[in-house]
């Protein structure tokens, strides 16, 4: 049962939602997936060779599911990677603005005066272009349950590879409902990246409505980063959520986060991700580092994903790089 205050961050959403596709059956409903029987003889023939790569392989058990979820997308090359690294790691990363209202987002007075002066006026001669429309990056969004780890996911994928502790860009902690406005940070003035309140516990329903209204309005927004910790099962939020996004035709990918925390993997063979609506990507991440985990995971393939959806081409350097 969803609590009263859920109900009541949702309840703008709810109205937008065509429930057309039930997610929730594709998701919660789906059989446990059982290897067939050809496939248990090859994995008997070939035992050694699978065991001795865990065996002497630093990559904890879960990241396999980044291959497993992923295999059908185009996948990037080593070079591919490398320069993305390359971007990520050298860009300037500069908080730029905060904004309590959707009005308050840079841009959105203007762009609703410019609508509301020219609407049914033809324009004549020059068209004049406000610099804020050139100039708007493209930018990407986090979002997700209260304490889904969005602001930690921010800082670690621009945090350069290298370093073991992250940057503090987006203010992260404990305790559930921190962030409480968009804030959006630039990245190497290519892109920008928006940390956003989350939902469900100590969430309230001006900040779901703030959020749903950037996701509907936001013209510079290219994609959504849907992020679910690895340790919670996806509830009917998140499902609303996704049913929201495919509805709007808005392109998102799912990450699950805290996979450093994960015991059992079982459950992530038994969801049928593969068919939500919306084909999103399906990435596994650990943004913190642990003995158990003492690596960052599934950072290359997030970072490639954020780069590839904002229309960058391989190769592209940031404008401002870290001093
Ligand atoms: N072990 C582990 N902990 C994590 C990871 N990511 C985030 N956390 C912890 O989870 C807690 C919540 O992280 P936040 O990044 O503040 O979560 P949020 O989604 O921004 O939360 P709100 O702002 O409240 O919506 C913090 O204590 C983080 O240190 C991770 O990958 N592994
Ligand atoms: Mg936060």
């Amino acid at each position: 049962m969803m609590s009263l205050e859920v109900k009541r961050w949702f309840s703008s959403t709810r109205n937008l939602v065509n429930s057309a596709v039930d997610v929730g059956k594709i998701v919660l409903n789906t059989k446990v997936e059982r290897p067939l029987k050809s496939n248990k003889v090859k994995q008997k023939s070939q035992p050694t060779k699978t065991r001795k790569y865990i065996r002497n392989s630093t990559l904890p058990e879960w990241c396999a599911l980044n291959e497993r979820y992923n295999s059908s997308f185009a996948k990037p090359n080593a070079s591919e990677i490398n320069s993305v690294t390359h971007f990520f790691n050298s860009s300037e990363v500069r908080y730029e603005w905060s904004a309590a209202h959707f009005m308050d987002v840079p841009g959105e007075k203007l762009r609703e005066k410019v609508s509301n002066e020219s609407h049914g006026k033809k324009f004549q001669g020059k068209t004049y272009v406000p610099f804020e429309f050139v100039n708007g990056l493209p930018e990407v969004a986090f979002l997700g349950k209260s304490n889904a780890g969005k602001s930690t996911l921010l800082n670690s994928l621009t945090t350069s590879s290298k370093e073991t502790s992250l940057g503090e860009y987006a203010k992260a902690s404990r305790r559930a409902g921190f962030t409480k406005t968009l804030n959006s940070f630039n990245i190497g003035n290519k892109l920008r990246i928006v940390d956003t309140p989350g939902y469900g516990y100590n969430s309230d329903v001006e900040q779901g409505d703030l959020t749903m209204e950037y996701i509907s309005r936001r013209q510079q927004l290219v994609r959504c980063f849907l992020l679910i910790s690895g340790e919670q099962r996806i509830n009917e939020m998140d499902l609303q959520i996704i049913e929201f996004l495919s509805s709007i035709g808005k392109p998102f990918e799912i990450v699950f986060t805290k996979m450093d925390k994960v015991k059992d993997l079982g459950r992530f063979q038994e969801m049928n991700l593969h068919e939500l609506p919306g084909l999103p990507g399906i990435i596994f991440t650990n943004s913190l580092l642990s003995k158990s985990c003492p690596k960052r995971h599934g950072m290359s393939l997030l970072r490639h994903l954020v780069f590839q959806s904002c229309g960058l081409q391989i190769g592209t350097k940031p404008s401002r790089q870290k001093k």
